[in-house]
């Protein structure tokens, strides 16, 4: 029998429009692995609401590939030194992968071409990242002039078929059990808000996808209406690599209406790690280096604030029915987090990096460019054109957004309110608080922060 061909799967967990198990199944018997690889001070270690999703977007890919005569092989430590044992108990030689561009990823790429014949395909992104470049040759560093250009690349390559038999090795290297790695939560188990909205898995993530095409041309007026829901919600499928972006582009493109807006934001996406790309610790360090001089609130106060915010008790109905959904479900809607963010920064004055953080703790989508880019973005400290200056007021936002049944929903205690009251209470019912600060309060102090390092 051949030598097997190991597939390492990381931010990838599919089987069709998946590069790597395409050229691998050519090659003969392929062994699919997985490593957990991020408990090593390198590698920004997982959130909790993604671990419970990487729990069951395993266990999906693994009965998927029973199904076609495989199974996914499940190891935990650093990459190479695991693929390098699983090389020693195989033989195997050579490693199919998908490009990622975080830098512990890029870290772990150079690592395992030490030890092995490494094939890095592409397919995570509309277009390479770092092969959309200015006349010049260098990366772009605002949204619009990439847009334009990786436009001119596009439409990206008609979507792989799934394989429809992947060959086994002669024997099976050995394999954790999943439930050994402790990814679900337990004591207390607060996954059941996420058990109730989603499905990881390509299955879950491909009838998402059959639900949103139907809207997709009406996306532009719908997608800021939190109410309503009118957007994918594909991005947890996404960010494990569970649907390719070119399979939502070939879904979507062409079906008229405002699908244009809606492939623009797929743009975002891939425009986020080619700025990670630029500047690998985007995530902890200011795009724009006066931010470091930024008075941030610290101390008791600061604490409470922020755990207000985290809970969801600020006072500002629109950012408490954020934080709550955020809480529950493990996502939330794009205009609200914008909302949250500017909350959180400008209102409370709080160091951006605590919101990135917590979102990556609680967001199943959590994903380290999207995640530090849009945080960089809300704070005006980022490479990209937005100001700190521009403080977007919540409670214009929620009535100009129409928030008042998405308000309801999330938080109970203000349901029986009309339209009329329900994004400013004047009388709060029994266990709503007060605003924890005055909307020109905030942004009085916020814009004094800002004055007091401008221009440096
Ligand atoms: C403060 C803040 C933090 C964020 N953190 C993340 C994060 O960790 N992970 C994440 O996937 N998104 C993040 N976003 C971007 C955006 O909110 C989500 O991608 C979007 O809400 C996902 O819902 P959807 O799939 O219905 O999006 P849709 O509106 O249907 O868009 C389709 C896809 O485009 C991409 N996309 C949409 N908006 C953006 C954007 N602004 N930037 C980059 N890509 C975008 C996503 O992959 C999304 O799934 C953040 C936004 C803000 C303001």
């Amino acid at each position: 029998m051949s030598t097997p061909t190991i597939v390492w799967l990381r931010r990838d967990l599919r089987l069709a429009d998946q590069a790597a198990f395409h050229a691998a199944a050519r090659q003969g018997p392929v062994i699919p692995v997985y490593v957990l690889d991020d408990e090593v001070a390198q590698h920004r270690r997982m959130g909790g609401a993604a671990r419970w999703w990487l729990h069951h977007s395993l266990r999906s890919l693994d009965a998927d590939l029973r199904a076609l005569g495989s199974r996914l092989v499940l190891r935990r430590g650093r990459s190479h030194e695991e693929l390098a044992a699983i090389r020693r108990e195989t033989g195997a030689r050579t490693v199919h992968a998908l490009h990622h561009y975080e830098p512990w990823w890029r870290n772990a790429e150079r690592a395992v071409a030490q030890h092995f014949d490494l094939r890095l395909h592409h397919g995570n992104y509309l277009a390479p990242p770092g092969s959309i470049t200015s006349g010049g040759g260098g990366p772009y560093k605002i949204f619009t002039p990439f847009w334009r250009a990786l436009q001119q690349r596009l439409p990206p390559p008609m979507p792989l078929p799934a394989p429809q038999h992947l060959a086994p090795p002669a024997f099976w290297p050995a394999s954790d059990p999943l439930g050994r790695w402790r990814l679900l939560p337990s004591a207390p188990d607060w996954a059941g808000g996420l058990r109730d909205h989603w499905q990881p898995g390509e299955a879950g993530a491909q009838s998402r996808l059959a639900r949103f095409v139907v809207q997709a041309p009406s996306y532009e007026q719908r997608r800021n209406l939190p109410s309503v829901g009118g957007t994918a919600m594909l991005s947890p499928h996404l960010h494990f690599g569970e649907i390719s972006p070119a399979q939502i582009w070939h879904a979507v493109a062409g079906l008229g209406g405002s699908v244009e807006t809606f492939l623009g934001e797929l743009g975002w996406r891939d425009y986020a790690q080619n700025v990670i790309l630029q500047l690998p610790d985007y995530g902890s360090r200011n795009g724009k280096t006066q931010f470091d001089a930024l008075p941030w609130r610290s101390g008791d106060a600061a604490e409470a604030d922020l755990a207000a915010w985290q809970s969801g008790r600020t006072g500002y109905p629109i950012v408490d029915a954020g934080m709550r959904e955020l809480w529950h479900t493990g996502w939330m809607h794009n205009r609200v987090r914008m909302i949250v963010a500017s909350f959180l920064i400008k209102h409370l004055l709080i160091d951006w990096r605590r919101g990135e953080q917590w979102f990556w703790d609680t967001l199943v989508d959590a994903d380290y460019a999207q995640n530090s880019v849009n945080w960089q973005w809300s704070a005006g400290s980022g490479i990209d054109a937005n100001m700190f200056v521009r403080i977007m007021a919540p409670l214009s936002q929620s009535e100009m957004f129409g928030a008042g049944d998405y308000i309801r929903r999330w938080v109970p205690e203000l349901a029986s309110l009309p339209d009329s009251q329900i994004h400013d209470p004047v009388r709060r019912p029994d266990g709503y608080p007060r605003p924890i600060i005055g909307h020109a309060e905030g942004r009085a102090r916020a814009l004094a922060a800002f004055a007091a390092v401008k221009g440096k």
